[in-house]
């Protein structure tokens, strides 16, 4: 028998020990799709004529050589981070990265500008999720879109989201999978506005009308993005995690997506997520890693990520709460970006598919604390990342960082040629 044969034995072992089964928590893992967003891989540039570059107060850092330029390089930049990636991915895009329509602008796009995605998504067996863009473009420029005082602006803007929605139906019926549509606006201020009511007066009512058709929800579900500050929006975004939260309340049909880059460094997004649950029927994680700001650094297999995921498997919420990445670092091998902060997002869940959860839900019942601490602590010693190689051996995928092999041909092959 393999050394790898025995390792994962030793380990299955070790947690049926505790009552936990491994292969459970493996078919568990296989069953969550995981959206992998398209922007890591041209530094969140999209296809649009855009001479005025990045902008809504984010920042994709750095210059490594490669970055995909056109549809065809990203979506062969996408296949092969996939190609090295266990279970299942929807691709998540931006709708600045339609494919043709270079005769309309934003408020007026549809589906016909993204068969481009579609067929591909298809025949690749991929679901599609989908944001509008609320940034970079002209009628972003003054910082305001959906809370914008200017009414031709706003106007311009919630025709934006409607588009997204029905262009986000359209790739639900052609993927056969549900998209999720996520709204995030960069709408802020440097310095705390003195009326800091009418821009989320008009926030409320630009959403209002952009959710005014119900879709059904097989088909998509809208979610709606909370942030704390941005590059230019240090002191003041109106769509705050409070204003969403309470959106989200009064609109029950809507997902509250929290990107663990947009808190205070000090908030533990894990913490929220029990109280959160309680109220609202769905939620999105963007895992991101902020340092010192939101930074959109590569997920780490760190505290932040692996408690997260850990309260999304305690709260048996796998079925409402929609995982997806969200990171842009331009410093990078962006394939490799991709595929480490995929790989670790998925391998935080299954260490959370691994805890014996009922066994310390009865030790805190009945008050042995000290059992729950002992079992807990102990835990972090146990090897989840055995039988995450199992599963990547399932999967025909090596384990560690042997994936940097064929990524390194990559680059020489054909990222090198990007010049
Ligand atoms: C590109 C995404 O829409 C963006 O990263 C958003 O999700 C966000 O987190 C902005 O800070
Ligand atoms: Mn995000």
């Amino acid at each position: 028998m393999s050394n790898f044969a025995d390792a994962y034995r030793y380990a299955r072992d070790r947690y049926a020990d505790i009552g936990v089964d491994t292969e459970a928590a493996i078919a568990k893992l296989d069953a969550v799709p995981i959206s992998l967003h398209c922007w890591q891989g041209d530094d969140v540039a999209g296809f649009e004529p855009n001479d005025g570059g990045l902008t809504g107060g984010i920042a994709a850092t750095g210059n490594y050589p490669g970055a995909a330029r056109t549809p065809d390089e990203l979506r062969e930049d996408l296949e092969m981070a996939l190609s090295l990636l266990p279970g299942p991915h929807k691709v998540n895009l931006h709708a600045n990265y339609r494919v043709g329509g270079s005769d309309v602008d934003r408020d007026k796009i549809g589906p016909e500008h993204f068969t481009y995605w579609t067929d591909w998504a298809r025949d690749q067996g991929l679901g599609l999720d989908f944001n509008p863009t609320f940034y970079s473009h002209p009628n972003s420029a003054n910082g305001y879109t959906l809370a914008s005082r200017d009414e031709g602006i706003r106007r311009f803007w919630i025709e934006h989201g409607i588009c997204c929605r029905r262009i986000g139906r359209a790739m639900a019926e052609a993927t056969g999978q549900r998209c999720v549509v996520n709204l995030w606006i960069p709408d802020g201020e440097k310095e705390f506005p003195v009326d800091a009511l009418a821009p989320r007066a008009r926030l409320k009512d630009s959403l209002d009308q952009i959710y005014a058709q119900k879709i059904p929800e097989d088909l998509v579900l809208d979610a709606v993005e909370s942030k704390l500050f941005g590059l230019g929006s240090e002191s003041y975004v109106a769509g705050s995690h409070e204003f969403y939260l309470c959106y989200c309340m009064a609109h029950p049909e809507l997902a509250l997506t929290l990107d663990l880059g947009h808190f205070h460094p000090t908030e533990s997004i894990a913490a929220k997520l029990s109280a959160l649950s309680l109220f609202l029927n769905r939620l999105l994680l963007h895992t991101s890693r902020p340092v010192r700001w939101d930074s959109d650094h590569v997920v780490a297999y760190d505290d932040s990520l692996c408690d997260a995921l850990r309260e999304v498997v305690r709260l048996q919420a796998l079925d409402r709460i929609v995982l997806a990445l969200d990171y842009f670092d331009a410093s990078i091998n962006r394939i490799a970006a991709w595929v480490v902060g995929m790989r670790n997002t998925r391998r935080a869940l299954l260490q959370a598919l691994l805890e014996p959860t009922e066994n310390l839900r009865q030790m805190e019942a009945r008050g042995d604390l000290a059992g729950r601490l002992a079992l807990l602590e102990a835990l972090k010693g146990y090897p989840s990342g055995i039988v995450f190689d199992e599963y990547l051996r399932r999967h025909d995928l090596a384990a560690g960082n042997q994936f940097m092999a064929a990524i390194y041909r990559y680059e020489a092959d054909v990222l090198a040629n990007r010049k």
